[in-house]
């Protein structure tokens, strides 16, 4: 018998709902674009890309983490937009809801430095079909690495971290977002799967010292954990940057099999989506099932407190 020690709401065990999606199978778009320095030019370029994916068909397009800016320290308060203060604003914002309402498609806008007060964050945002924004998700693990020789990057020197895990019920389905370090921690991968997600996106800018090792193997193993999708998208690749982008923006189904990928330079990836592929797994290998709550237990701070 399990043991009680968390109240039941809290406790988080694998896969525990599967909500009936809106729709079964439609076509994902990852676009992996090459950021400059010139902010308008940005927003015209992610325009383009989506106009394309969605002219392909994708009913779902994912951008890249910091597409509006280049990603550095100096550059995030020069571009943060204030998302809460309305479209005037947020160009970048006011162009992602315009084109997910012209072009009836679902955004999960990859993220742009938001500022707030006198705090700036690494934000996301998804607009529904109808071009309301849905959700707003800002990075709660902040990137900070010092590899020797290799690559020191700190985003706490001026980025303030979230505070709140973020599913999203949309058109396309129950998605858990995360932006890139997010993809670390399995916890809140977990916790978006026992709230009901099939499928979660982490707009992303690994590099060249952590992409190579650890990008699609993170990807596969939270979609494996959680017997899901997981759909990733970075810039492209700009040898000339400060930050070097690793690129290989990917999807990944429930079986932890690689659906699709690209290499470092500019990509519109198109992929299928079929979520009764997640019941299938979840039925051949019902984890769930199998979760031993009365020997360890993961706790859903905010049901706990809700
Ligand atoms: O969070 C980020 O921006 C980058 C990251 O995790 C990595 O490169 O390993």
């Amino acid at each position: 018998m399990a043991s009680s020690f968390l109240p039941e709401q809290a406790r988080v065990p694998p896969s525990l709902q599967f909500p009936f999606p809106p729709v079964t199978k439609f076509k994902i778009g990852l676009c992996q674009l090459k950021v400059t320095a010139d902010k308008e030019n940005n927003i015209l370029h992610a325009r383009t890309a989506l106009e394309e994916a969605a002219q392909k068909g994708a009913k779902l397009v994912l951008l890249p983490e910091i597409w509006n800016s280049p990603y550095s320290n100096d550059s995030f308060p020069v571009y943060a937009e204030e998302i809460d203060a309305g479209f005037d604003a947020s160009p970048s914002t006011a162009m992602l809801s315009e084109v997910a309402r012209l072009l009836n498609i679902t955004i999960v806008g990859g993220s742009i430095p938001e500022r707030s007060g006198d705090k700036l964050y690494n934000t996301c945002c998804v607009f529904g079909t109808d071009g309301k924004l849905k959700a707003k998700h800002r990075k709660i693990h902040l990137f900070d690495i010092d590899v020797p020789g290799e690559i020191i990057f700190k985003e706490s020197k001026t980025l303030t971290a979230g505070e709140t895990p973020t599913i999203v019920d949309t058109e396309v389905g129950r998605i858990g977002i995360g932006i890139c370090h997010d993809i670390r921690f399995p916890e809140l991968a977990m916790l978006y799967a026992s709230r009901g997600a099939h499928l979660l996106c982490y707009p992303g800018a690994f590099n060249m010292t952590t992409g190579p090792f650890l990008w699609e193997v993170l990807q596969r193993a939270r979609a494996l954990d959680n017997q899901l999708y997981v759909a990733s998208c970075s810039p492209a690749r700009d040898v000339g940057a400060g930050y070097v982008a690793w690129g290989h923006s990917t999807l990944v189904g429930p079986f932890g099999e690689v659906l699709a990928t690209t290499e470092h330079g500019e990509a519109i990836i198109i992929s299928d989506i079929d979520y009764s592929q997640i019941e299938l797994m979840r039925k051949n290998l019902p984890l769930e099932k199998q979760w031993r709550g009365d020997v360890y237990q993961l706790v859903d701070v905010q049901r706990l407190n809700s």
